[in-house]
Order: C-alpha cells, then sequence, then structure tokens
C-alpha cells in the first residue's frame, strides 16, 4: 500500500468539524484514579495535575505502573475508579480533537511495515495538516534527529535505536503537541541522541507544551522536569520537585 492510501485511511474518517480543546483546562487531570489488571491493583487513588508548559517525569521501578498511568492519559485504557481528563475532556485516543492535540510515543511498534523513514515522517506531516510545508519538515527533524541517512530504509532495515528514533521522530515532525506523553524515550538511544531527545522536550515546554514521561534515567529527569512522579509498592505514587529525583528507586 502507497503512502497516499495510507494517508486516506488515516484522514478519511476524521471529524473536522470537532469542537476545538478547551484552551483553559489543564493539560492532565487525574483524580481518584485506581487502575489494575488481572492481578493486584496497579494504581490506586492517584491524584495529577499538569499544567500546560510544565513536564512531569515518571520514576518508578519496573513494573510499578508507569506505562499504565501514561496509557490511561492517552486514553487508550479507561480507569477503573475516578477520571482523567486531557485539556478539558474525558481522555480518549478516538477522540479527534485530542488526536490532533496529543502526540503519544508509548510503545515501539512500527505502524507501517511497507513505508520507509521518510515515508512514515511525511504521512504523519501531510495527516497533521503541514501540507506543502511536509517534505521541508520531515527533512529538518530526519536532520535534526541524526537519522537522515537512513531515510529510505524500511522499518525491517533499521536498528533498534534507529526504530525508536523513527517513533520519536514521528511525535516532533508535527505541529507542537499541546501534550506530549514519552515512555522511555531514552531506551536504546546512544548518549548524543538522549541530548537531542532532551533539547526536543525543552522545546515542546518552552512552546507551551506540557509533558509526561516515564524514564529510567534520572539525568534526564533533571534535565526537562519541573517535577517527578515517583512510583512505589503501593500504587499510590508522590509528586515530588525534581531535585527529589534521586530518591526514586528505579
Ligand atoms: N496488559 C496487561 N495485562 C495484565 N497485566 C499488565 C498489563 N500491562 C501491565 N500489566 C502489569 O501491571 C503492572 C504495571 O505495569 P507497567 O507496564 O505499567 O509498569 P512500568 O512501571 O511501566 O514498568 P517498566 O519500568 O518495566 O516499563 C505490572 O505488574 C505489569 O505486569
Amino acid at each position: 500500500m502507497g503512502i497516499g492510501q495510507h494517508l486516506r485511511r488515516l484522514t478519511g474518517g476524521a471529524d473536522r468539524s470537532a469542537p476545538l480543546v478547551s484552551t483553559a483546562a489543564p493539560a492532565v487531570v487525574l483524580t481518584g484514579v485506581s487502575h489494575g489488571y488481572d492481578g493486584p491493583t496497579v494504581l490506586r487513588d492517584v491524584e495529577l495535575t499538569v499544567e500546560r508548559g510544565s513536564c512531569v517525569a515518571l520514576l518508578g521501578e519496573n513494573g510499578s505502573g508507569k506505562s499504565t498511568l501514561l496509557r490511561l492519559v492517552a486514553g487508550r485504557e479507561t480507569p477503573d475508579e475516578g477520571t482523567v481528563t486531557v485539556l478539558g475532556r474525558t481522555a480518549d485516543e478516538d477522540d479527534p480533537a485530542q488526536r490532533r492535540a496529543v502526540a503519544a510515543v508509548l510503545d515501539s511498534g512500527i505502524g507501517y511495515p511497507d513505508l520507509t523513514v521518510r515515508e512514515h515522517l511525511l504521512l504523519v506531516a501531510l495527516a497533521h495538516g503541514l501540507g506543502e510545508d511536509a517534505a521541508d519538515r520531515v527533512d529538518e527533524v530526519l536532520a535534526e534527529l541524526h537519522i537522515a541517512a537512513r531515510a529510505d530504509a524500511l522499518p525491517k532495515e533499521l536498528s533498534a535505536g534507529q526504530t525508536q528514533l523513527l517513533m520519536l521522530s514521528q511525535a516532533f515532525v508535527r505541529p507542537p503537541a499541546e501534550l506530549l506523553l514519552l515512555d522511555e524515550p531514552e531506551q536504546r538511544i546512544d548518549t548524543a541522541g538522549r541530548g537531542r531527545i532532551a533539547a526536543r522536550i525543552v522545546a515542546a515546554r518552552a512552546a507551551g507544551g506540557a509533558v509526561l514521561f516515564a524514564t529510567h534515567d534520572r539525568q534526564l529527569a533533571h534535565e526537562v522536569a519541573d517535577r517527578v512522579l515517583i512510583f512505589t509498592e503501593d500504587g499510590s505514587p508522590q509528586l515530588r520537585p525534581v531535585s527529589d529525583a534521586d530518591t526514586a528507586d528505579d
């Protein structure tokens, strides 16, 4: 399938008449959120507000619930109890207004095995309305994240780190997101690449976006976040200033 067909499938059903996302509401509000799967409760009575222009790093050991919280905010899961609102609306990844406002990189699955790196990014740029500026924007992001040399490669031809860079590039090639959700963006990325990702997160905040990201890299948290949400075994993460990042078990 070519990029044109993918684009028609991606945008064909979009509801362009959807009301604009509220400009006054905080980027994210969790109220009394509890959630679990088949076993013990993973998140318990979570309260969290993330304002626009701020960045919260989610810290905690493996299995403590960081990805679960991100999926709830992305509207990919519905909490067992409580409410999750994004820009004033109930979190829902199928809400067209939220699809425009939220950029989420939560897993490493590449969407289109038959599209090259450049075509992936072009598809995202066009789907977000960049029109005739799309190709230039793609070139900028390819250069900025140092993957231009692999622009014509298919996903199966990429290294693990290059795959991660492609995933992250999709969040940066579109117009600045009002909310950026990243699950361990640093994974499989070399030191220089981590610096470039840190710069991108800082730029997203400076443009007025909110950022929520899970990480095992406390240094990255110190560089880009203003607060940390420290996950513990009891499922009730604690919000702290970023200066407390080193108290997390991770
Ligand atoms: N789809 C699922 N079905 C059942 N249990 C799940 C599912 N997803 C996550 N879990 C469980 O929920 C708990 C929290 O998982 P989660 O992925 O949120 O942790 P995490 O903090 O992101 O971990 P890591 O640092 O390893 O990525 C774990 O015990 C995990 O096994």
